[in-house]
């Protein structure tokens, strides 16, 4: 992983049951050693594939667990040093933002990277004599509208204010 602030790294998810019934065929493929990504034109055998180079790269068979484990701890780690972090999942629908931030709790390494990060950040805070305060908030920004999912009336349109 290199040293830059900012890292992008990608995460391809499995076909989903329709994509499986359209019998469609899988387009990308991935060398994770090399961090490189690679995407077929469909039906073009003759055309070399396009190719991509990321921080990272996680195929279907990786996991939550070991993505956190690379990318996310040392980032959580350095905000419990004073550092500030921010994780950030990009993607269309359905590509699996929620899976990989929220994530399911069966099986384990499928756990979502927010509760990895609130295990991590409590297990650091748990020093004695010390007071620690965590904050968090949760807003949703969708159709250039802000809610709030953490305040009493999660429908509530907030104001927008410079
Ligand atoms: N790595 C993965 N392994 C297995 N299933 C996955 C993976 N990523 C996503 N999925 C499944 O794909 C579906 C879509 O994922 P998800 O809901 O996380 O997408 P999203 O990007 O958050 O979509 P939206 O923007 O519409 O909210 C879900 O059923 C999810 O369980």
């Amino acid at each position: 992983m290199g040293s830059e602030a900012v890292r992008v790294v990608v995460r391809c998810r499995p076909m989903n049951d329709r994509e499986k019934a359209l019998s469609c065929k899988m387009v990308l493929s991935m060398d994770v050693h090399h961090c490189q990504c690679f995407i077929e034109k469909p039906g073009a055998t003759d055309e070399p594939p396009k190719q991509f180079t990321f921080d990272g790269t996680y195929f279907i068979d990786q996991t939550t667990e070991q993505m956190y484990n690379e990318i996310a701890y040392p980032l959580v780690e350095g905000v419990t040093e004073g550092y500030n972090g921010t994780i950030f999942a990009y993607g269309q629908t359905g590509s699996g933002k929620s899976f990989t931030m929220q994530g399911v709790s069966e099986p384990a390494t499928q756990k979502g990277v927010i509760p990895r990060a609130f295990e991590h950040i409590f297990e650091s805070i748990q020093v004695e004599n010390t007071k620690f305060l965590v904050r968090a908030s949760y807003l949703e920004i969708y159709n250039e509208e802000i809610r709030d999912l953490l305040g009493s009336d999660t429908k509530q349109r907030m104001e927008v204010r410079l």
